[in-house]
């Protein structure tokens, strides 16, 4: 469903993406490994549309959106969920779930209701504190709000980054409890996340990136894949 062919991306001068090929099919978990500073947010951005890509295709679902604004990419269906969570203060948490609607095509207030219902169902303590400033929540709360506000829009690929880094170990579990029910409904997600060896366990298909370029690929289920990921990126 997505395919990025030999991608490139600069910030100025700096030639961060230097050839990027990577692909998800439907229903899969795809992990981006490597260490910090290789380019993998760059990846993320690149196909959501923060950033254009100065070489290379990007198709999703056939079509090609290389280089098309970040709110139309999100209206074809890729929903980006960024490292810093982008929690916007003096909203409540359910207004800035309501910020999630202006991303997709317009809705009656029942299924904007409905919608919101599915989204305390899977998240309950997103509907516990619905009325509380999102800023108040605690920094597990607030991943979940920034990937609850993306699922409101019912993506059909999500890109996930980073959604556990500064938790405390039991707010990690519950993250990955979440992105693993995500995964049982069915959702393509492309995760970046520096708890390798806990979010193999997770995905299909893995890519190690270096220095912008993808350096390895294997299978998450093949025990040799795994650990020639484990030596590469020194995990
Ligand atoms: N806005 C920016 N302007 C200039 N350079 C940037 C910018 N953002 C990132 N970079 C640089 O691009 C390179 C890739 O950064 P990127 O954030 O994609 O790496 P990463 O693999 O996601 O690492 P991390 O785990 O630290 O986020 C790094 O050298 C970084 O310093």
């Amino acid at each position: 469903m997505l395919e990025l062919s030999n991608v490139h991306a600069h910030y100025g001068l700096s030639h961060v993406l230097q050839g990027i090929s990577i692909s998800v099919k439907a229903g899969e978990v795809v992990g981006l490994f490597g260490r910090n500073g290789v380019g993998k947010t760059t990846v993320m951005k690149t196909i959501a549309g923060w950033l254009a890509p100065s070489e290379g295709r990007i198709a999703f679902e056939g079509t090609d959106i290389g280089g098309s604004a970040s709110d139309i990419i999100c209206r074809q269906g890729i929903g980006f969920v960024p490292e810093d969570r982008r929690i916007f203060p003096g909203l409540t948490v359910e207004e800035n779930l309501m910020l999630g609607f202006m991303q997709v095509p317009r809705r009656s207030g029942t299924e904007s209701r409905r919608r919101l219902d599915e989204i305390y169902t899977r998240f309950p303590r997103l509907g516990e504190r619905r009325t509380q400033l999102g800023t108040t929540l605690s920094g597990g709360e607030q991943q979940m709000l920034a990937m609850a506000r993306v699922l409101v829009g019912q993506p059909k690929l999500l890109l996930i980054d980073e959604p556990t880094e500064g938790l405390a170990p039991k707010i990690v579990d519950e993250i990955f409890e979440l992105m693993e029910g995500l995964r049982r409904d069915g959702i393509p997600i492309v995760l970046v996340e520096q708890n390798v060896r806990r979010a193999i366990e997770l995905t299909t298909r893995f890519y190690a990136i270096e220095r912008g370029q993808v350096v390895a690929t294997g299978r998450a289920d093949v025990a040799t894949d795994r650990e020639a990921l484990f030596e590469r990126i020194a995990v």
